[in-house]
């Protein structure tokens, strides 16, 4: 049986995940070897059938409601597994993605590391903890230009406060990339 391995790509939003796991699965497929790319269904906010980063770069993508139906839709010949957007999954997530592994998968997730409270997002940190191999990347900050690893939400131009819902789906509408200093969540 071949090593697997899980990698993580985590950070804020813009910070370019979703470039950087299109760029291991391009190269995965350049080394001829069989990948499927899954994310939630949860994610509206292109096709089903794709995955697309802020400045447009795609790639075909199947979307599933759930971790179980994401292990039952992989084939036995794929060596490759991506997962885009793994905070939205179910808890399931962790212990799917570590199976995977052991069963020796390439297995590549990425996915926001904090939600919009600068709070740690879904199963992102425990797949953190047992990554083979962990990629955090940053954005630019909104406000200052400095190093942004957290996600501001706005709802009309102001700071989203604490007690509004974890999920919602978007991109420049409702959020922005800042650094430590800069972000703001209002107490309720
Ligand atoms: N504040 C920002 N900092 C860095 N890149 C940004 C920012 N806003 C927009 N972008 C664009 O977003 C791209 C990254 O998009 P993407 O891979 O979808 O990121 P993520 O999946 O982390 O949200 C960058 O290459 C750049 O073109
Ligand atoms: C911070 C934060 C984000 N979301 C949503 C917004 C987007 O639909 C995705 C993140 O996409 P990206 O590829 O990382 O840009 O997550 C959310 O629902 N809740 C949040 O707190
Ligand atoms: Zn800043």
């Amino acid at each position: 049986m071949p090593a697997g391995s899980l990698t993580v790509i985590c950070g804020s939003m813009f910070s370019g995940k979703t470039e950087e796991l299109i760029r291991l699965v391009r190269r995965a497929l350049y080394a001829r070897r069989t990948v499927q790319v899954f994310k939630p269904a949860l994610d509206t906010r292109d096709p089903a059938t794709v995955i697309r980063s802020h400045n447009g770069a795609l790639h075909e993508a199947l979307a599933v409601e759930s971790s179980a139906s994401l292990y039952l839709s992989i084939a036995p010949e794929t060596q490759v597994i991506a997962i885009e957007e793994a905070q939205f999954f179910d808890e399931d997530i962790f212990s799917v993605c570590q199976a995977l592994a052991d069963e020796g998968k390439e297995v590549i997730v990425s996915g926001l590391d904090m939600d919009f409270r600068g709070a740690p997002f879904g199963a992102m940190p425990s797949l953190i903890a047992v990554a083979d191999n962990v990629v955090k990347l940053r954005a630019i900050c909104a406000v200052c230009g400095g190093d942004a690893a957290r996600s501001q939400r706005l709802l009309d131009g102001q700071p989203a406060p604490a007690s509004a819902p974890t999920v919602l789906i978007g991109a420049t509408e409702h959020y922005e990339a800042r650094c430590r200093q800069c972000h703001r969540v209002p107490e309720d």
